[in-house]
């Protein structure tokens, strides 16, 4: 069997002494599957992925996760720093000293695969929230990311966009390879992941078949 792509095993973390907000919280996320984060407000979800991501350090704990990774804000505007489309995907390549022909084979590649070739030279303000949020994953796959980390990603969109960018992650996962682990509130979203993760009270209390967990989400509502 092969390893995880993402795998925490009895995370500790708080933001104030005392009061933690992760504690002996362990999951696994398989290599090759779409998985889903859920959980009520204020139960740690954003903390955990921003964990995953090693943009905060847990006070105990391991996480293990398949690098490089991507990270897909709820918020776009949040993470596209360039004017144009074409140009934010090249920048998340500079630390990578690759040429300037990888670059530009990178880039289209990863615009490709988000059906987004005819964009790359539109201004970043002419976009929809829709393609901003699939610019910002096609930065992570121009990065090879092996898994890609979503937080809320369709929280900002209409329904007709929020399902659009599901299915394309979707796709992405199968016919990439890499894992996703995508956090959300709309169960409708559970329809296209391979599995659930639930978190409450700072550790996963339950994980497994989506369908399962949208049916006992919907049963507490
Ligand atoms: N930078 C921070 N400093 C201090 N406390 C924080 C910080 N970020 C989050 N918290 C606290 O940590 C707790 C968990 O927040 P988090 O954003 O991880 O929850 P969440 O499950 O993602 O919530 P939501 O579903 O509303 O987005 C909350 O009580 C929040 O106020």
């Amino acid at each position: 069997m092969t390893s995880p792509a993402v795998s925490v095993q009895d995370l500790y973390f708080s933001w104030h002494q005392d009061k933690p907000i992760l504690k002996s919280c362990s999951l696994t996320v398989p290599q090759g599957e779409f998985w889903m984060l859920l959980g009520a407000n204020g139960s740690g979800k954003s903390t955990l992925l921003k964990l995953l991501a090693g943009l905060l350090v847990p006070q105990s704990g391991v996480i293990e996760v398949k690098p490089p990774v991507g990270f897909v804000f709820q918020n776009p505007d949040h993470q596209l720093v360039m004017p144009t489309v074409g140009a934010d995907v090249a920048f998340g390549l500079v630390e990578e000293n690759l040429s300037a022909i990888a670059v530009i084979a990178r880039v289209r590649e990863a615009l490709d695969a988000m059906n987004l070739l005819d964009f790359q030279r539109r201004p970043i303000y002419a976009l929809s929230g829709g393609q901003k949020q699939r610019i910002a994953i096609a930065g992570a796959i121009a990065r090879r990311c092996e898994v890609l980390i979503l937080d809320e990603p369709t929280a900002l969109l209409d329904p007709d966009a929020q399902i659009e960018l599901v299915v394309q992650v979707q796709n992405l996962v199968k016919s990439r390879g890499i894992a996703a682990l995508w956090v959300t509130h709309r169960l409708d979203e559970l329809d296209y992941c391979d599995g659930a993760l639930l978190l409450e009270n700072g550790c996963v209390v339950d994980r497994g078949e989506p369908l399962r967990l949208k049916q006992r989400l919907m049963r507490e509502d």
